[in-house]
């Protein structure tokens, strides 16, 4: 690790650990090293920790410009991060001298433009809509599922949205989040025997059918300040229960997320801020 280019970015204020490995391919983190370097208070990313640990690679295929390794502060991997998208197509597009490039997780290849200084959009391709693709543990409709929190017969919670942008979301439409409580709340749902892969759980309070004020319980991580699938996935269930139109803000405890859902081609395009913090070599 040592001599290493390392930086601190965040989108939104998700915040992440990223490093560049694209020219030490044998470079390596084992789940274990991983959350110690995100947790909070750990030397290297001090009092704030990591949200995600990201290490760059050099594209595993022709047709990308750079792939993204994604971690999770508890250390597992994953894939996709909307947010580190950005943030990781920012940082090439920058070196590179140019506004678009495409950034390769494990799930998709995923074209991004910059749109302005520190923004940028990502084309986070169609969202899966199907039980096994999410995945849920048994058939089902996803456009809402049966999952209730609270008493039986007057749930505070219920019928969510299950979406995968790459990752699985359950997606709660709320009145208030006083009374729906996202922290009490999503590390029950995370861990629901209904999600096979765990979820990220978003709790969506729509304010018109432009705009939804969005908290995200993230799997393996905990309440962040902004989730981009989530983003995603909240605008995605909200439309298909006719919450929203298809172009809605999203806004986040970090800040603003534009999401728009095009009609002509079923593709997500999330377009928001990137921030550098810090940029160096370990
Ligand atoms: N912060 C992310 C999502 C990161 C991965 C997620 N916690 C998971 O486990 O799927 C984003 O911006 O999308």
């Amino acid at each position: 690790m040592q001599g290493m280019k390392f930086l601190i970015m965040n989108g939104a204020g998700n915040r992440f650990a990223v490093f560049d490995a694209r020219e030490q391919s044998d470079f390596t983190l084992s789940d274990a090293q991983t959350a110690a370097i995100c947790a909070p208070g750990s030397d290297i990313m001090g009092p704030k920790g990591a949200d995600q640990l990201i290490i760059m690679r050099a594209p595993k295929s022709g047709d990308a410009d750079i792939f993204m390794e994604i971690r999770n502060q508890k250390g597992f991997e994953v894939d996709a991060c909307g947010n580190a998208t950005r943030c990781i197509a920012w940082l090439f597009m920058r070196d590179a001298e140019t506004d678009n490039c495409v950034v390769q997780t494990n799930d998709a290849l995923l074209q991004c433009k910059l749109v302005d200084t520190y923004q940028v959009a990502v084309d986070m391709g169609p969202p899966k809509l199907e039980w096994d693709q999410i995945p849920l543990e048994e058939p089902m409709h996803t456009h809402h599922i049966d999952v209730k929190v609270g008493p039986i017969d007057e749930p505070v919670l219920h019928n969510p949205g299950a979406v995968s942008m790459g990752n699985p979301h359950c997606v709660f439409f709320v009145e208030d989040f006083t009374t729906a409580k996202p922290e009490k709340v999503g590390p029950m749902i995370e861990f629901h025997p209904l999600f096979p892969q765990q979820a990220n759980v978003g709790f969506a309070k729509v304010e018109s059918k432009e705009k939804i004020r969005l908290k995200v319980w993230e799997r393996g991580v905990g309440m962040t300040l902004a989730c981009g699938t989530g983003a995603c996935a909240a605008v995605v269930a909200a439309h298909r229960q006719k919450r929203t139109g298809r172009k809605v803000e999203v806004v986040v405890d970090g800040g603003t997320l534009y999401i728009d859902w095009q009609e002509n081609d079923n593709h997500v395009i999330m377009t928001g801020p990137v921030a550098l913090e810090k940029e160096g070599v370990i």
